[in-house]
């Protein structure tokens, strides 16, 4: 599962959860970008921030683990590069690619799309606020599932720790904790 984990919240590990209980998956491997190139770079916290989140989010289930690919690799993430990856390191392995009905939604749009198809099969989780379509993408290569709803956003936790409002319980517990210690968020969105 690729995401910019800005911070990681629970509508991200309910999603994998449940992708991976309902295709019975060995590992979901979460991926945070190194350089999301759709998201302004100035509000985007530091890679090692958000990669040390995900890990920290994650530590407690044995079937989760953390890639630093795309953190590790210079310039923007693309899909492609990092399935690339993923298949270099792991060439016996079956992937398949988590994404919620937003993200799914823009995958025409993504850089070498067509190569996508051959490096992963896609997995698109229901999202509440979006439809869950895959009008126009290969259907042999795309399943969509529905996963409890989780009205949650990153956009949102980062609003309402500027706010100074909480979040716990929409952020596991050492996510509260993380984001207090390092004072991240502090600023409102402009
Ligand atoms: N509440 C949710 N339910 C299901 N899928 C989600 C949810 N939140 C995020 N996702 C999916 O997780 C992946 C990573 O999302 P991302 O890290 O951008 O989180 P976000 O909450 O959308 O962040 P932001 O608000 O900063 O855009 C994407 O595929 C996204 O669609
Ligand atoms: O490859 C692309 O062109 C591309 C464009 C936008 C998003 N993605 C991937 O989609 C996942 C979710 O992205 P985001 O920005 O919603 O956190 C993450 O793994 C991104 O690298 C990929």
């Amino acid at each position: 599962m690729g995401g910019t984990f800005d911070p990681i919240h629970h509508g991200h590990l309910v999603a994998a959860s449940e992708a991976a209980h309902l295709l019975d998956l060995d590992e979901v491997v979460f991926v945070p970008t190194g350089q999301p190139y759709r998201k302004d770079a100035a509000e985007v916290s530091a890679p090692e921030h958000r990669y040390l989140m995900t890990v920290v989010a994650t530590a407690s289930n044995p079937r989760f683990t953390v890639s630093r690919v795309d953190v590790d690799r210079p310039g923007p993430t693309y899909t492609r590069d990092t399935l690339r990856d993923l298949r270099r390191l792991r060439p016996d392995d079956e992937l398949f690619f988590i994404t919620g009905a937003d993200a799914l939604g823009q995958i025409l749009s993504w850089k070498g799309v067509d190569e996508l198809w051959e490096l992963a099969h896609f997995v698109g989780v229901t999202r509440p606020g979006h439809d869950l379509t895959d009008s126009g993408l290969p259907q042999d290569k795309v399943t969509l599932l529905e996963v409890p709803a989780m009205a949650i956003s990153s956009t949102d936790c980062r609003e309402r720790t500027a706010a100074g409002e909480p979040v716990w319980y929409l952020v596991p517990d050492g996510i509260v904790q993380y984001i207090h210690k390092y004072a991240l968020y502090q600023e409102e969105t402009p």
